[in-house]
């Protein structure tokens, strides 16, 4: 499912125009459609349901209340990255009981946080943290449940920066030491309960062979596991891609199933089918870390342009938006589609780059492209701006950061003010 279409000669969100919104809320303001934030959620969870399972939404791809919310409702657990994150999870009605913790920096404050709170797991990275584990659960009269996180050393094939699976990344522990790992805390460990195995071998995977690859590598492990000190799930992490590229479903009237040449061959039942077969007699509950599938199609990033700008060299439509509110394409050379909110009337196409108001050259959101004609004062939207979005912003040059609004159907919900410049220097003092 995807919300975002045409309807009437202008950019809708399930029943509501994104004029509308932009003319109640101002621009920059990411725009998300409850209706496809709880599609995704429920078909992934309904793919797996030949085995038991559980949804760890992954909540760094968007940690708005609302969005969590929505999911929590839906029986979502959560992925956590932070004890902000945890916090924010208990505020919106989300079940720490279902939380695992993930992350290689964990400090001893959120240790003791995720375990006030009971969470499901905390997802270790390195034998350091789990001695660090193991004195907090001590200290305070507790048994950590634990996972620990493996790294498979397998390939990915998406962007050298958001790539964890392999020997050369930070994350987890080398396949090579995992099992010395689990037999040293079995020995030495009486804090810690060994509950489950983790990985996770990157984000935005487009094909299916990777995730195979690392489920028929680690599944026997995770059986051995099982076997040998009783633990209960095997968490397979998240990272299943989106589509990026066509995201408007008019002329694409078979989105979903990603059939447009330039589409992500993986989708929700592509995935699920293709690792439920490595899975089913494995006796474990799997968990699943998806994030980006969740949230990314769920949402645009609406912007106006302010000036147009002819030069010698290129044509410029500067926006009110930029990398301070979505740094995807300057990090990662991300790409967002971007269409006028006004449905165009003629094919003229003209060459651009849409750029920012931020003092730096890689403050654009796409060089080159041929775009409809752009005027100053249209708006436009960046699709698939629903997860790394507004989780990646920044007040970098002194900038507010956006709305959020959430649409459910006909409604309009206003799920995150746009900051003030009063809330730009809270926090803040002089010297005495
Ligand atoms: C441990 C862990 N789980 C889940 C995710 C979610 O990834 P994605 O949004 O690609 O599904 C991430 C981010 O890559 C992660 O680091
Ligand atoms: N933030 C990245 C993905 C990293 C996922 C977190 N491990 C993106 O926007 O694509």
């Amino acid at each position: 499912m995807h919300s975002f279409d045409y309807e009437n000669g202008s950019l809708h969100c399930e029943g509501v125009d994104i004029a509308s919104i932009a003319k109640q809320f101002g621009t920059p303001t990411y725009v998300y459609s409850k209706a496809t934030l709880s599609d995704h959620y429920t078909r992934l969870d309904q793919a797996m349901a030949p085995v038991d399972h559980m949804v760890c939404y992954a909540v760094k791809a968007n940690s708005n209340l609302a969005v969590i919310n929505t999911l929590a409702k839906l029986g979502s657990g959560f992925d956590i990255v932070s004890a902000g994150e945890l916090f924010r999870v208990i505020k919106a009605g989300g079940d720490p009981r279902r939380c695992t913790f993930a992350g290689v920096g964990k400090t001893v404050d959120e240790l003791r946080y995720a375990l006030e709170n009971d969470i499901y797991s905390i997802n270790v990275e390195s034998l350091a943290e789990l001695e660090t584990i193991n004195q907090v659960a001590g200290d305070m009269g507790k048994v950590a449940p634990v996972a620990l996180r493996v790294n498979p050393n397998v390939d990915a094939k998406t962007h050298k920066y958001i790539s964890t699976g392999k020997s050369e990344n930070k994350f987890g522990i080398d396949f090579s030491r995992i099992e010395a790992a689990y037999a040293d805390a079995a020995e030495r460990l009486p804090n810690v309960k060994l509950h489950g195995l983790q990985m996770h071998i990157g984000s935005q995977l487009t094909s299916v062979d990777p995730f195979i690859e690392a489920v028929k590598k680690v599944a026997p492990l995770a059986a051995k596991l099982k076997e040998t000190y009783g633990i209960e799930f095997f968490s397979i992490g998240g990272g299943v891609g989106i589509v990026y590229h066509e995201t408007l479903p008019s002329g694409h009237p078979d989105w979903w199933t990603n059939d447009s040449p330039s589409a992500s061959p993986l989708t929700i039942d592509r995935y699920a089918a293709a690792i439920l077969p490595e899975l089913k007699n494995l006796g474990l509950r799997i968990l699943l870390e998806p994030g980006r599938l969740i949230a990314g199609n769920a949402g645009a990033l609406v912007t106006k342009v302010l000036y147009t700008k002819k030069g010698d060299a290129k044509t410029f439509q500067i926006v009110d938006s930029g990398m301070g509110d979505l740094i995807r394409p300057a990090l990662y050379e991300g790409h967002h589609d971007i269409v006028p909110v006004a449905e165009p009337t003629t094919d003229e196409k003209e060459t651009i780059d849409v750029v920012g108001p931020i003092c730096e050259t890689g403050d654009f959101f796409v060089q080159n492209a041929d775009l409809p004609k752009l005027e100053q004062g249209n708006l436009i939207a960046l699709l698939s701006a629903g997860a790394y979005g507004f989780t990646m912003a920044s007040n970098y040059n002194s900038r507010p950061l956006p709305a959020e609004v959430m649409v459910d159907g006909e409604q309009v919900h206003l799920i995150r003010k746009r900051q003030t410049l009063d809330d730009l220097i809270a926090g803040e003092s002089l010297l005495p």
